[in-house]
């Protein structure tokens, strides 16, 4: 066992041939958990009304970025100097002004088999398993079908990394507010020391170029996965508005999360907050899952995207 498959590169993580290896790597992980799960009896996840296939989950095994490994401290100071106004405006005028490639969901759900997330503590599979394990999680506990789908698309957007990113800092990670004063409930807060945006006049203030509460939907969210698909999803699916919130913001954990940023919100803000909230436990605690056979799930889930994506063919 050990990660010789996994091929680093100024392209990040690759995941080559097969996973195998990474397979078994989780497969250990996961019996880990369920072990110290019977040995120390801690913080088990808040249960909804009825049952749950994430009960029983551990919350402390999950965003221990205190005992993260270095690739995700680098990660994220990276991440954290990059992410200015400046990157941020030229981001929005590449993705507008041109289309990336055109193919279906489906087809763009396998590129991600070949991508593991530099940022993310907690697993090491690929992309496409984390969406099968969302997407499964969601829909065993009987959640609506426009939820499961959000399950399947949500990391759909770091396809991004094999256009035009610059690298893994503009495509996964957790995503805060650009324009306005960095807050400590970001995780490694210390490292906005080293972006410019951070000794700026006005970025620099609380509020920055933003009036109170005057609601998320004006407010420049870091750019990357969650951004992109929002774009790709409210453009060309038929996905309510909790749907495109839970895309758009199930990143932004300072905000759903540690209760941050409270002061750029609107009244409707609230509502997309509960819905953020409610996704968020089946983004991340269904990581310690099974993994799915893709082949197996296809026919369901191919339904599934052609009842909220009207066109074959996405433009990505
Ligand atoms: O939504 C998640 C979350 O923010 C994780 O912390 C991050 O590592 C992933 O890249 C992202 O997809
Ligand atoms: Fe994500």
């Amino acid at each position: 066992m050990g990660l010789g498959k996994i091929i680093h590169s100024d392209k990040g993580h690759l995941l080559e041939l097969i996973d195998e290896d990474v397979q078994s790597v989780n497969v250990i992980k996961t019996k880990l958990r369920e072990q110290s799960k019977e040995a120390v009896p801690s913080k088990k996840r808040k249960k909804n009304d009825g049952k749950s296939v994430l009960d029983g989950m551990n919350e402390e095994d999950f965003r221990q970025y205190n005992q993260a490994k270095d690739r995700v401290r680098e990660f994220y100071k990276e991440q954290h100097e990059k992410q200015t106004m400046a990157y941020n405006l030229q981001a929005r005028i590449n993705f507008k002004t041109k289309v990336r490639a055109r193919m279906t969901v489906w087809d763009a759900l396998c590129e991600l088999s070949k991508l593991i997330d530099e940022s993310d503590p907690d697993t090491e599979l690929s992309q496409i398993d984390h969406a099968l394990q969302t997407a499964e999680a969601i829909r065993s506990d009987g959640k609506p079908r426009w939820m499961q789908l959000v399950g399947l698309i949500h990391d759909l957007g770091k396809i991004l990394y094999f256009f035009e990113s610059e690298g893994q800092w503009d495509v996964v990670g957790d995503t805060f507010p650009i324009g306005c004063g960095f807050v400590k409930e970001n995780i490694f807060p210390e490292f906005f020391q080293g972006n410019p945006d951070n000794s700026h006049p006005i970025y620099s203030t609380k509020l920055g170029i933003y009036e109170e509460n005057s609601g998320l939907k004006s407010v420049m969210i870091s750019w990357g996965h969650d951004e992109y698909m929002y774009y790709v999803a409210k453009n060309q699916s038929t996905l309510n508005e909790q749907a495109l919130a839970m895309i758009r913001y199930h990143s932004f954990y300072p905000w759903h999360r540690e209760g941050a940023y409270r002061y750029l919100m609107s009244e409707n803000d609230y509502k997309m907050l509960e819905a953020v909230q409610d996704f968020n436990q089946y983004d991340l605690y269904s990581k310690g899952l099974q993994r799915y056979d893709l082949e197996k799930l296809k026919p369901y889930y191919l339904e599934l995207i052609e009842e909220f994506f009207p066109q074959k063919l996405i433009e990505f």
